[in-house]
């Protein structure tokens, strides 16, 4: 297989900590840069496997392979393949770099010759210090500069990953009504128009329990779709624990049926929040891709330490809603908070507050991404900061 040994390539090294967010949002950019900016992309990953749920394609035991002009390349301790310096070097989310590649440019700094632009991309938050961290260097012992790239939702920040195309795309999608088409490849039937289509991507929690329950009883027949993953472990009362729980699974009650699917591409899963009435999502890139889908969300954010990341779900909210009428800007996030609280008892009236505003929600929605991207999405910015660099 091809690798990318021009000098000027880049080089993104991520380590898949646990679940697929830090590869979804590493594979997103290192196919943005190929496409967009015509960089050669090396993309390493320490682990394939994981990898290849969200890319079926891959080959888990292939160590050098291309797609979509990256090369994905596998971490392996020690490092098997060369590393050859480029351009710019990615470690994401402070993924310590193998030895084998901090040597080489230690050994670049000393002997005096040109090291790559060495970043450290780092997790995606509204919150305030965020735009005063952003860009700011952490001296090396070695003398080398490591900066910190920080996305974010502000112009003085490193911006959100969205390609160039994707809200056209995504509107022609919406406007041509693709979605019908797009459930039966899915294998999906008995959805009709006047039907809610809700997508589930989240962690275990409580709160969907009293969610189903709710929809179980509602006036409208609502189709939860739900690829398979750890949303499933809370909805025990609904699918058959014991069963196999494959995907094209599918589980009625009253007015509620739950749809089991595959997990598919990052395209595929694109397609699927474009074509819900309302999306469930975690995390860092599901919660994005939420956002430009342009439809109402959940946000089931990673739980952190202390209930830190409830910080980081105000400081979100808080954006999001600064220009939404406050009864309903105060529905969604008591929504959001509930959810993510574990709040069984008051999530259904929470749920049916926002659900009566959810044509008013839809409008706000479709004109957030525009507003979110401040002119500029990260990969732009990121290219113009390694120039300025
Ligand atoms: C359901 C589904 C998801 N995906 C992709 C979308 C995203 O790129 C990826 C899921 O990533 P996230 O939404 O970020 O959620 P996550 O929970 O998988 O990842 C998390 O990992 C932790 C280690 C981080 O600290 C969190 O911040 C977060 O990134 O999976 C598919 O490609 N196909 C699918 O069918």
């Amino acid at each position: 297989m091809q690798s990318q040994t021009q000098a000027n390539h880049w080089d993104i090294f991520c380590a898949v900590v646990d679940n697929y967010g830090d590869i979804g949002v590493t594979w997103r950019l290192a196919k943005q840069l190929a496409k967009e900016y015509g960089l050669a992309v090396n993309l390493w990953v320490d682990d394939l496997a994981s990898f290849g749920h969200i890319l079926p394609k891959l080959d888990p035991k292939c160590a050098s392979q291309n797609f979509e002009g990256v090369c994905i390349k596998h971490w392996d301790t020690p490092l098997t393949q060369e590393y050859q310096p480029g351009d710019v070097l990615i470690e994401a989310f402070a993924c310590e770099l193998p030895p084998e590649v901090l040597d080489q440019i230690t050994a670049l700094h000393r002997s005096g010759n040109q090291v790559p632009v060495w970043l450290n991309l780092e997790y995606l938050s509204a919150e305030d210090w965020v735009e005063g961290c952003h860009g700011l260097p952490s001296l090396q012992r070695s003398g080398l500069k490591k900066q910190f790239y920080f996305p974010g939702f502000t112009p003085k920040t490193g911006g959100l990953i969205c390609e160039a195309d994707l809200l056209q795309r995504r509107q022609a999608w919406q406007d041509n009504n693709e979605r019908q088409a797009f459930f039966e490849t899915l294998g999906l039937s008995g959805i009709q128009t006047d039907h809610t289509v809700i997508s589930l991507f989240s962690y275990e929690s409580d709160s969907l329990e009293a969610l189903c329950r709710h929809w179980q009883q509602g006036d409208n027949q609502i189709h939860l779709l739900v690829p398979i993953g750890r949303s499933l472990n809370s909805l025990g009362a609904f699918v058959d624990p014991q069963g196999p729980l494959t995907p094209g699974s599918r589980y009625s009650h009253g007015k509620l049926t739950i749809h089991l699917l595959p997990m598919t591409d990052q395209q595929g899963y694109d397609r699927l929040l474009w074509s819900s009435d309302f999306n469930i999502v975690r995390g860092e890139d599901s919660f994005l891709r939420a956002q430009w889908a342009a439809k109402p969300f959940i946000w089931h954010i990673y739980p952190q330490e202390e209930d830190y990341h409830l910080i980081k779900l105000e400081a979100f909210m808080a954006f999001y809603c600064h220009n939404l009428a406050p009864e309903i800007a105060s529905a969604w996030k008591k929504l959001n908070i509930g959810f993510n609280q574990g709040a069984q008892e008051t999530l259904p009236s929470l749920w049916q507050q926002v659900d009566n505003a959810h044509s008013a929600l839809t409008q706000h929605a479709q004109n957030w991404p525009n507003e979110a991207l401040n002119d500029a999405d990260l990969a732009t910015r990121l290219v113009q900061f390694v120039k300025n660099s």
